[in-house]
């Protein structure tokens, strides 16, 4: 899918929190967002689905206008896993991955529906706690139903805001891994908020680092993540090498086998999907 934004801005009341901002994200299958709290990090991955809509410039998604999109057909094509969040529903995980087919409803039977969910909840090892409710589950159990939940929307983009926030390294690793792993297998592409540069480092075809609202820089992590640019976004020094990666974040060999081989077969039924058209 090709994501493209033209000159856009965005202002909350007098604050302008985006400031011309041009990007495609046509050819990257997983894209990091980073930079400082508060730099429209978030605003910019609302943009994308119409959460919130640019004071100025257009925002395209393969050639046709977002603001032109009604929401049903947009969630068709890019599904979004919020930050954590506090107003959590009193619903079961089941029920919060099915709410992801929603926007295919008129398009696909409800036994189908109940086949896809299953099979996500099977492959993201969320089976045992489907009858729970999530919000009686810890902050990382949720944020692993709603990725389970946007990747039921079976899209073609998936933004998520800071999905690795609530993890710990371990599971970090995991969820970064499976979202690697997607884009690989399957046809799916990601844009995602953190603020981890060694993640980034790691699993992004691309970076974009904002800074004051703007695109400070953009592109391959190994080329973009330097010393010299963490300094003038972050303001201060880094010990970032660029051919090294802390030996904290290196994943077993053998959880990243058995990922590789779930993700294979959880690719194989989303690409399914895609080309029967549901
Ligand atoms: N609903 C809102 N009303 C007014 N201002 C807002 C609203 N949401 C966000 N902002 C402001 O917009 C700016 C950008 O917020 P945004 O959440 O996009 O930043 P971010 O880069 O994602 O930050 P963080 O890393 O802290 O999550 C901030 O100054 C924030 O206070």
């Amino acid at each position: 899918m090709k994501i493209c934004f033209k000159n856009v801005e965005f202002s909350y009341s007098s604050e302008k929190i985006l400031d011309d901002i041009c990007l495609d994200l046509g050819h990257s299958k997983l894209i990091c967002i980073l930079g400082p709290n508060g730099v429209g990090k978030s605003t910019l991955l609302h943009c994308m689905n119409r959460i919130i809509s640019p004071q100025k410039g257009v925002i395209l998604l393969n050639g046709k206008e977002v603001a032109h999109m009604n929401i049903n057909e947009i969630a068709r094509h890019i599904g979004f896993v919020p930050q954590e969040r506090d107003d959590i529903p009193a619903l079961t995980v089941m029920d919060v991955v099915l709410l992801g087919r929603h926007p295919h409803s008129k398009l696909s039977s409800a036994k189908n529906d109940l086949d896809i969910v299953s099979n996500i909840l099977h492959f993201m090892d969320l089976e045992d706690i489907a009858l729970r409710y999530i919000d009686e589950l810890s902050g990382g159990q949720r944020q692993k139903v709603f990725i389970a939940r946007g990747l039921a929307q079976m899209p073609e983009v998936l933004l998520l805001d800071e999905p690795t926030s609530n993890l710990d390294i371990r599971h970090q690793l995991e969820v970064m891994e499976m979202l690697r792993g997607l884009v690989d297998y399957g046809k799916l592409q990601i844009v995602l908020v953190s603020h981890d540069l060694n993640m980034s480092m790691r699993y992004a075809d691309q970076v974009i680092i904002m800074k004051d609202g703007k695109i400070f820089t953009a592109g391959d992590p190994r080329n973009v993540i330097t010393r010299d640019v963490i300094q003038s976004v972050y303001g201060v020094h880094s010990l970032v090498m660029h051919s090294d990666v802390n030996p904290y974040i290196v994943p077993l060999s053998s959880t990243k086998e058995g990922l590789s081989r779930n993700l294979n077969e959880l690719g194989k039924i989303l690409t399914g999907a895609y080309s029967s058209g549901t």
